[in-house]
């Protein structure tokens, strides 16, 4: 089970991060307040090993600023939410780096991992980061296959059971991790990624 830990702000979040065994961590760029400045981001995603994934997350910038935030802050990929058309994939794929294409989950959307480039789908709540649960049935008729990840309102007391019913890839939750919003609880983020894997 591939875990992402999304939201990230502080050196200690990303120690723990790494410590608890987490594949992925997510740094937001853009507005809100988990916003990070691609300088903060920078100096994050030094600390991090190799072998972890550092995520920049986007909404609602155009696709040449996604450009600019990725170089400016350093990060091993680009996780693009909300209505970024295939040609905006196209156009930060010149970064070489894997890109997360987050959508919720509607009858329009496409479910096939890829359809826009992307290495990675990620099938979120309507709006991200709010900690809203969405309804999985959804996924009865448009279950994605291959490397797509779980997110919306997950928490170390749901996870498990959301991972019964949805079968993802993988699994992402910034959230249920924090003891406020936008401030992260480390005992939060350790019982979550034991129990994603649990
Ligand atoms: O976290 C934000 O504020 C945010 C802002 C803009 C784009 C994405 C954002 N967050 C993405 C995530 O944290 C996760 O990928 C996902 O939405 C899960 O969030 P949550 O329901 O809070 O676990």
């Amino acid at each position: 089970m591939y875990v992402k830990l999304c939201g990230l702000r502080t050196a200690a979040d990303v120690a723990t991060a790494v410590d608890a065994g987490a594949d992925a961590i997510g740094v937001v760029l853009t507005a809100s307040p988990r916003q990070v400045s691609p300088e903060t981001a920078r100096a994050l995603v030094r600390e991090v090993p190799s072998d972890v994934l550092t995520v920049g997350v986007v909404l609602g910038v155009p696709a040449d600023e996604v450009v600019r935030l990725a170089r400016e802050s350093g990060v091993g990929a680009v996780q693009l939410h909300g209505a970024y058309p295939e040609s905006a994939f196209r156009e930060v794929a010149v970064l070489g780096v894997p890109l997360i294409r987050a959508v919720g989950l509607t009858p329009e959307t496409d479910v096939r991992v890829g359809a826009f480039g992307e290495d990675m789908l990620l099938l979120d709540s309507p709006v991200a980061g709010s900690g809203h649960r969405w309804d999985l049935s959804a996924l009865d008729g448009a279950r994605p296959e291959g490397k797509w990840l779980l997110a919306g309102g997950l928490g170390p007391d749901n996870v498990a059971e959301a991972v019964a019913r949805a079968r993802p890839w993988g699994v992402d939750v910034s959230s249920g991790i924090e003891s406020s919003r936008g401030v992260k609880d480390h005992g939060l983020m350790r019982a979550f990624v034991a129990a994603a894997r649990g």
